[in-house]
Parts: C-alpha cells; sequence; structure tokens
C-alpha cells in the first residue's frame, strides 16, 4: 500500500487542483502505488514522480508538494494552474517542471531549499517580482528556465554558486543589472533575450557555446545576437537539439528594438535614441526641430504601440497552445509542449560516476586480453564530446506523458516485423496522447547556415549506384526508422546504408539532421556500428555505417539453428560482454549519457569474428519523434523488451539495462523475447523466466537446448543472476552497465580460473 502520507498528499493535491479528470486519481484515500494512478510512478510504496502535461489541469497547487516524503520528479507543463508557486517545496526534488502554466506571484524563498535539485522551468508562466537570493545550496542544478514571465531585479549574487549550471533560460523578463554573476558558471547555453541588462558583457560569456543577448541594453556589443564559440566540436547529443526558443520568434521588445537598431549602426533607431543631442544640435533652424520633433514623437507611438501589442501576443500564443488541449484530454500533447519533453528520449541519466566509474572510454581494454578478441577494435579513436548547442532537454531528466495505449497499428514495417498483438503491459494506459500539429511553442528558428560536419557525405547517385538502385536484393531489413540496404563500394567494400523513411526524418530540419549525424559520428566504440557517412540531399536523409557480415544476434539465434548450435555457452558470455560494453560506454562515458532507447537482439550485430557491435545508437531522437515515437513504444513493448516502466510513459537508461537483461535471458535460453506461438504462459519470455531464475533445478531446464549441456553450472547460476537484477521492475535497483561488465568479467575470471579453459569467443 501507498505510503499514507503520500496519499494524505495527492488527495490534497488532487482537491486543490479542482478534482480533475485523471484515471485512477480520487479525492480520498486510494492507493496510488498499487493502483493504476495516471502520471504517477512509485518507488515500492512511496510517491516518486508525478507527471501530468497538458492536460487541462486547472486550479492550483495548494500547500500539498511538501507533504510528500520522497517525491523527486514534478511536471505539470503545459496547463491551467494558477495562484502562486507553493511557498514550501518538498526537499526531495529533483526535476520541477510547471512551465506554460498560470503561475503568479513571485518564485518562493523556499527554492533554497531544494539542495537535490538539478532541473527547474518555470517558463512561460506570469511570475513577478525579484529573483530569490537563495541559490547558495543548489549546486546540483544543471538546466533552468525561468524565460516568459515578469520577472525583474538583478541576477542575485548567490547564483555565483551554481556551480553545475550549463543552460540558464532567463529571456524575456524585465531583469536587469550587469551579468557578472554568470561568468563564473559552467554554463553552455545562456539565453538573456529581451530583458534589460546592462554594462558590457562580461568576456568569458562570449566563449558559451550558445549565447543569446540580442535585446537587452548592453554598452558594448557584438555583432550577431547569437555568439558561437569558434571551437565547436560535434555534439555527443543524444536528442535532437531541442528548439524550446518559444518566443524567440516573439515580436521584439521595445528594448530589443532600442538596442538592435543602435546596434545596426546609422539607422532610425540611432537618430531616436539620441534625441537629447538631436535637440541640441537642431536648434539652429526651427525646421529642423520640428522635423526631429516629429520624428521622436512618432517613434514614442510606435513604442507605446508595441507595448500594448506584445503582451496580447504572448497571450495569444499561449492561449492558442492551451486551446489545442482538449478538456478532460489527459495525457501529453508531445506537440505543443514547452519545454523539450517533447523532442528527445525521456530519460534519466545515469547516477554521477564514481570514481572509480570516471575513466577513459577504453581502459579497461588491457586488462582483460583474453575476453577481447577485439582489442584491434578497441584501438579505435574514441573521442568523448560534450554537448555543444542544445536547448535545454528536459525530456532528458523527467518522465514523458503516458504512452499510446495498444493496440499498436500495424506496423506498415517490411517482412521482418511481425505485428504482435498488444502486449498486456500497456493495458493500463487509458488515454491518448494529443498530438498537434500546430507545435506554437515548438517551430524550430530555422537556420540558414547548416552546421559544419567532418563526416563524408555521400551523394545520393553514389549510393544508388553502390546499392543497385536501392534493389530488393541489397535490401537487408527495415525497420521503423527505414529500411537498409547492403552497399557495395567500387573497390569492393560493403556499407550498410539505413535510408530513413519520411515519417522518421520530416521531423527535423536539415541543420539538426546534420547535428545528429555529427552526434552519431561522435561514438566511437569496438562495440558499436560505426557510422561512416551520411547523405542529406533532395529530401532523402541517409546514414551509411560500416557493415556487419554476421547478421544480427536475433537472426543468430532465432532464425538459424546451425549458427545457434555453434553459440558455445562461452562465445554467449563474451555476446553479453560486448553489448554491456557498448551501453556501458554510451551510458557512462559519452558526455552528456545517450540512452539507446531501442536495445534488442536485432539491434546487436555480429561482425566477421562474432564480435558484437551495437547498431542504431544515437538515434534515439528519431525514434522519440512524431508517429515514430508511438510505434516504438509499442514495438518494444510488443516484442518484450520495454521495461515496466515504459507502460508509464518513462524510458530510462535503466530501461535500456532492463532490454539488456531480456537479451541476456535470450542468449540464455535460446528463447525469443516474445513468441507468439508458444502457450500464453511462455510467449513474453521475462515474464516466464524470471521466478525460474533463482531455481537451480528450474534453470537447468531454462538453457537453451542447443547447448547441450555443455556449460558450466555455476556461470550460468551467476549470468541468470545478472539477468535478474537488469529485469526487476523497479528500476532503481537495476544494476549501472558498469557493474554488470564487472560481474561478466569476475564470472569469466572465476570461469578460467576453476577450469582452466579460456574464454576466447
Ligand atoms: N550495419 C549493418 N550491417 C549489416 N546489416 C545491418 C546493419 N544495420 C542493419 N542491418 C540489417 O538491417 C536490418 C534492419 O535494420 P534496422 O535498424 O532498420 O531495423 P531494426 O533495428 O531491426 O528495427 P527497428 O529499427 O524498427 O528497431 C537489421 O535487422 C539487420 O539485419
Amino acid at each position: 500500500a501507498t505510503n499514507p502520507d503520500d496519499v494524505a498528499a495527492i488527495n490534497g493535491l488532487f482537491a486543490a487542483l479542482g478534482a480533475p479528470v485523471l484515471p485512477g486519481w480520487i479525492a480520498s484515500g486510494g492507493d496510488p502505488c498499487g493502483e493504476a494512478w495516471q502520471g504517477i510512478i512509485c518507488n515500492v510504496s512511496d510517491i516518486i514522480s508525478i507527471t501530468v502535461n497538458a492536460a487541462n489541469l486547472q486550479g492550483e497547487l495548494g500547500d500539498n508538494l511538501a507533504k510528500f516524503t520522497s517525491i523527486r520528479g514534478i511536471d505539470f507543463s503545459n496547463n491551467l494552474i494558477g495562484g502562486s508557486i507553493p511557498s514550501n517545496l518538498p526537499v526531495t526534488l529533483q526535476h520541477f517542471f510547471l512551465s506554460a502554466n498560470q503561475f503568479t506571484g513571485s518564485i518562493p524563498e523556499s527554492l533554497g531549499t531544494l539542495s537535490f535539485l538539478n532541473d527547474m522551468s518555470l517558463n512561460d508562466n506570469l511570475l513577478s517580482g525579484e529573483l530569490p537570493d537563495v541559490f547558495q545550496n543548489l549546486v546540483g542544478l544543471i538546466n533552468l528556465d525561468i524565460s516568459s514571465n515578469n520577472l525583474s531585479g538583478t541576477l542575485p549574487p548567490s547564483m555565483e554558486n551554481l556551480s553545475t549550471l550549463t543552460t540558464l533560460r532567463v529571456q524575456n523578463n524585465q531583469l536587469s543589472g550587469t551579468l557578472d554573476v554568470l561568468q563564473v558558471l559552467p554554463l553552455q547555453d545562456l539565453n538573456i533575450e529581451n530583458n534589460l541588462f546592462s554594462g558590457p558583457i562580461p568576456e568569458k560569456l562570449l566563449s558559451i557555446p550558445k549565447f543569446l543577448h540580442e535585446g537587452n541594453q548592453f554598452n558594448s556589443t557584438t555583432d550577431n545576437s547569437t555568439t558561437t564559440a569558434p571551437s565547436l566540436s560535434p555534439s555527443l547529443s543524444p536528442t535532437k537539439p531541442a528548439p524550446t526558443q518559444p518566443f524567440s520568434k516573439a515580436p521584439p521588445s521595445p528594448t530589443e528594438r532600442n538596442r538592435g537598431k543602435a546596434a545596426d549602426g546609422p539607422s532610425a533607431s540611432e537618430g531616436s535614441s539620441s534625441k537629447n543631442s538631436e535637440g541640441q544640435n537642431s536648434s539652429h533652424t526651427k525646421r529642423i526641430v520640428l522635423i526631429a520633433f516629429a520624428g521622436v514623437l512618432s517613434f514614442v507611438i510606435l513604442v507605446l504601440a508595441i507595448l500594448l501589442l506584445l503582451p496580447k501576443c504572448a497571450r495569444r500564443r499561449r492561449e492558442h497552445a492551451n486551446r489545442v488541449f482538449k478538456p478532460h484530454q489527459v495525457g501529453a500533447d508531445r506537440g505543443t509542449r514547452e519545454n523539450a519533453l517533447e523532442s528527445g528520449p525521456p530519460v534519466l541519466p545515469p547516477p554521477a560516476r564514481s570514481e572509480k566509474d570516471e575513466r577513459e572510454p577504453f581502459k579497461k581494454a588491457g586488462e582483460e586480453p583474453k575476453v577481447l578478441h577485439d582489442l584491434e577494435r578497441l584501438r579505435r579513436p574514441a573521442h568523448i564530446l560534450r554537448q555543444e548547442s542544445q536547448d535545454i532537454d528536459f525530456s532528458m531528466l523527467m518522465p514523458p506523458p503516458p504512452p499510446p495505449p495498444p493496440p499498436p497499428p500495424p506496423p506498415p514495417l517490411a517482412e521482418k516485423v511481425t505485428v504482435m498483438p498488444p502486449p498486456p503491459l500497456a493495458e493500463k494506459v487509458t488515454v491518448m496522447p494529443i498530438v498537434s500539429p500546430e507545435r506554437p511553442f515548438k517551430k524550430p528558428s530555422p537556420k540558414t547556415r547548416l552546421p559544419v560536419t567532418s563526416v563524408k557525405h555521400y551523394s545520393i547517385a553514389s549510393l544508388q549506384q553502390y546499392t543497385e538502385s536501392f534493389s530488393q536484393e541489397n535490401l537487408l531489413g527495415s525497420g521503423m526508422l527505414g529500411s537498409v540496404y547492403r552497399a557495395r563500394l567500387p573497390n569492393g567494400k560493403l556499407l550498410a546504408v539505413k535510408k530513413l523513411d519520411k515519417r522518421a526524418s520530416e521531423q527535423q530540419q536539415d541543420y539538426e539532421f546534420i547535428e545528429l549525424v555529427n552526434s552519431i559520428d561522435g561514438i566511437r566504440h569496438a562495440n558499436i556500428v560505426e557510422l561512416v557517412g551520411y547523405c542529406a540531399e533532395h529530401d532523402q536523409r541517409l546514414l551509411v555505417y560500416e557493415y556487419c557480415s554476421n547478421g544480427t544476434l536475433q537472426d543468430g539465434l532465432h532464425s538459424d539453428d546451425e549458427f545457434k548450435k555453434q553459440l558455445s555457452w562461452n562465445m554467449r558470455i563474451s555476446m553479453a560482454l560486448g553489448a554491456a560494453r557498448a551501453l556501458e560506454y554510451l551510458h557512462e562515458v559519452c558526455e552528456p549519457p545517450i540512452i539507446h532507447r531501442n536495445f534488442k537482439a536485432a539491434n546487436v550485430l555480429l561482425d566477421d569474428d562474432l564480435s558484437v557491435l551495437v547498431s542504431d545508437c544515437g538515434l534515439a531522437p528519431l525514434i522519440s519523434s512524431g508517429s515514430v515515437s508511438q510505434l516504438s513504444g509499442q514495438l518494444l513493448a510488443a516484442y518484450g523488451y520495454g521495461a515496466p516502466e515504459f507502460d508509464s510513459g518513462i524510458y530510462t537508461w535503466q530501461s535500456d539495462i532492463y532490454s539488456f537483461g531480456v537479451v541476456m535471458l535470450e542468449l540464455l535460453t535460446g528463447r525469443m523475447s516474445y513468441d507468439r506461438d508458444r502457450t500464453r504462459g511462455e510467449q513474453f519470455l521475462v515474464r516466464w523466466a524470471i521466478p525460474q531464475l533463482h531455481d537451480i533445478d528450474a534453470l537447468g531446464k531454462m538453457v537453451d537446448p542447443s547447448l547441450n549441456g555443455k556449460y558450466p553450472a555455476k556461470s550460468l547460476s551467476h549470468f541468470a543472476d545478472i539477468i535478474s537484477r537488469c529485469v526487476q521492475s523497479e528500476p532503481e535497483f537495476r544494476p549501472l552497465m558498469s557493474e554488470v561488465v564487472q560481474d561478466l568479467l569476475d564470472m569469466i575470471r572465476r570461469e578460467r580460473h576453476g577450469s582452466g579453459e579460456p574464454i576466447t569467443d
């Protein structure tokens, strides 16, 4: 049963919100953790997260939030909640999103008590007053968005303690004073547009990769409104850059106009902004005085007109956004959400690495010579890149809205994909998300210049030639993003060309695609399929990868009995290790962490010597956008790879680990993750296997018969133990991938030691 304090808190919240129609929610009592309460996530009996986006919520938050005992995430973005932000907030909060509501009043002082806070978005509300000087303890704050409110005053001195702040959005307020306090922060993305900031821009801020500062009153200026650091490295972003600049296209404020013109040189504004001197100089002739006076007067009228019009524009946008959400439709509007939730994989990054985990990508290569028959590959250059020009990607941090309900539409995929029945896992989800075609807040600002890329560009003509016009003979398979073709270069070398479907690529603008290409190119690991080029021509987008000659683990295990028989126990352990290393790299080495989001045996490819190469890494931005997102959720769940939290719309790095556990289970049992030809109780591999994993006798019966009993019993039970930790239903209890790697290595060492038999492949 749910913690009674949490029940009381959520009952109170429900009442304060005006008893909205939210499936499961009731005004008194209930068991939110045991029943299917919309948007509630629990850890055992404690509520740890509430996500209700774009659900037309009204009313207020009241004083209920502080009553939650263990809450980590609150997301009420894109609703109509009013009143003030509660003066008492739960100190356990890590992710706090209230953007695009109708909150009034000031930001409460209690913000200072949130020492675990990582991300907060209060943008697009009606907040006013000064920022409280309470940032001393918010040393874990990474993303802060308070843009598009009516906040005034200066940036408080305690902000200099925000030692992990990488993204700060304060645009479209009336903040004033200097920016000095920001210069000590590790900002990568700063937007201060349309405020009243003055003084010179501190030199240090000019090197921030993404810095938007137009529409202020700086006395020293740079030519461009966007300052870009000269040495941009390609981003390793796991998500597409979320175009979260809701008001970047709004009419410029009067201050912006003044400043803009002043910076533009001898324009009308220069005349008007220097009206005093003009008045003095024009004392020579009445005629000039009159002209100047008329000029000043018309400018003042113009400014007043803009001032009157501006709030209306902003409000209309908000109203427009709200109109899209029909009453009582609960769930998220992926297209209209204010923060970047819509655009990326909804992931929680892995916890901060311990010192032991802080290591070079391939540090362990030399330590395990026997196991790693792919040592050579490990010497490939790897680089870890920092995020370059990202908008705040809150989707990285908070659960998304509930996924679409079953049943999945018949996926218009190619032969290999069988349409599965609706996954029982998804039955709890009862409300359709609203997908708005209008995306009023999220329109990306068009970029005229494409990002630079060092990735090789292939012309469509050349790829056509190499794939024999994308012939059926060269079709390797198809997935939700498109089809993959074998390409043969004139020198005989083989490549795999992924031709993205319109459905997958139309969500992205050209520059976003190039940024995606750059980020995939930054992913280099011995166990990850390498991107070797791309093509973006005539509305066609293609990704060119190294070719893996031995197909997928899915095919190897489930379509080819002969091949499967050759897969010895040791080879299976090595394969698990290779895949684990790939995920460890993505989760714990890449910065920011990359969530695979589609880990499964079909994305574990095998090269000539049966080394594992994980494919589709870095494609989460494509998977999580638009219609593909719904499809991907349905498919992952339908095929038995989807972690239970997926049911509530959450996809985290821990969900990857669950999927990895399923693949390990396939290696152990030789069974498919979902097999509709089996009896009901055995169709979903995990459900069938979990109760038996700790029973030695049962385990012996579960093992793949193709192994012919050739496996060490101890090794088998260790393997099963790792699996059962990975597929735990509580994401928090699943191990880090680095722990899995260590466990597999320990297992191999023990085995080698005990049997004298090396595990080399
Ligand atoms: N680099 C590669 N080398 C060889 N074959 C590949 C390569 N990449 C993909 N393939 C083949 O193409 C097939 C389709 O791949 P794709 O990634 O499009 O789909 P999927 O991963 O099976 O499904 P989905 O993308 O829907 O999850 C794979 O099953 C595999 O057989």
